[in-house]
């Protein structure tokens, strides 16, 4: 019963056996949900902030970090190797420029690693010890991402930081992809090429609905850590209650607050 739920819920019917065909399918609707995040509809409206950008390339540091060194560790799987194209995708040499750029030389110790972002790069770790295959799954989520809006992005990136040059922006070119049209329908057909089992197949597409949720958290925890230090910055006259007044618990939970966003605003001024 339980597999016919799942094979219900993936059911792709109408679009064919082939595997890049059935994950765009499955993950239709969650394309959608990611594009109406708050980051991304504030990229949309071209309304993209400084602060906004770095705490973005923090966390895809982290997580290219993870996939990269999961795909380079997994290359030669049956799965991983015919979608691994380190010299045209590799995304974190092009970030650390990025970072360096916006954070300084001392940016590996500015860098900041909200919640949802080290889930994410925990569970690229986890499948990439236990079921490299799934990786395919989350690198066509970000890669073909990438090649597709992710192009309108850096030209909204340029011009909502008013951004003379390239300097920054490494992260959306591929210099080693002349045509990301003719490249994209290149990864597809390795991708159909993949020899999976239905019980795989069925995995794939879970675990690509699953990469687009944990981007779509990364989006929401980036979105409320910045208005949150935005409100405590905005609010430096707020009076807590007075001690005498409070039950042990209400001040535990005070002061574990105050903590959490002096180190949230911390990091977050550091930036
Ligand atoms: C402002 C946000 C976004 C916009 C405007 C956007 C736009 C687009 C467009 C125009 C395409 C090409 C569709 C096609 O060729 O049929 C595309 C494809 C794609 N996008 Fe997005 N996107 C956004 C966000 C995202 C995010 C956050 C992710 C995942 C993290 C993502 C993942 C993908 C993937 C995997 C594809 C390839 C689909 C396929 O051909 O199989 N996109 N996107």
């Amino acid at each position: 019963m339980e597999n016919m739920k799942s094979a219900r819920k993936y059911d792709t019917g109408g679009v064919g056996s082939d595997l890049s065909e059935q994950i765009k399918a499955a993950t239709k609707d969650s394309h959608v949900r990611a594009e109406n995040t708050q980051l991304m509809l504030s990229y949309q409206k071209g309304q993209i902030s400084l602060v906004q950008y770095k705490v973005l390339l923090c966390s895809l540091y982290e997580i290219y970090k993870a996939l990269e060194e999961e795909l380079d560790r997994n290359s030669s799987h049956p799965a991983v190797a015919p979608i691994y194209f380190p010299q045209e995708l590799a995304r974190l040499e092009s970030l650390e420029s990025d970072l360096e750029h916006f954070l300084g030389s001392d940016w590996r110790r500015r860098v900041i690693i909200p919640a949802a972002t080290h889930r994410y790069a925990q569970r690229l770790r986890e499948i990439g010890r236990k079921n490299p295959a799934l990786l395919v799954a989350h690198a066509y989520t970000r890669y073909l991402g990438d090649l597709s809006g992710g192009q309108v992005l850096g030209k909204i990136t340029q011009k909502s930081l008013g951004l003379s040059s390239k300097e920054g922006l490494s992260f959306f070119s591929f210099p080693g992809v002349s045509s990301p049209n003719r490249f994209k329908q290149l990864y597809r057909s390795r991708m159909n090429g993949i020899d999976l089992t239905e019980e795989g197949r069925r995995e794939m597409l879970e675990e690509a609905v699953s990469a687009f949720e944990f981007n779509i958290q990364v989006f929401d925890d980036l979105q409320k850590m910045l208005s949150v230090t935005t409100a405590t910055a905005n609010q430096s006259n707020v009076v807590f209650p007075t001690a005498a007044h409070q039950s042990p618990r209400v001040m535990q939970f005070a002061v574990g607050l105050c903590v959490a966003l002096a180190t949230v605003g911390l990091g977050m001024y550091a930036l």
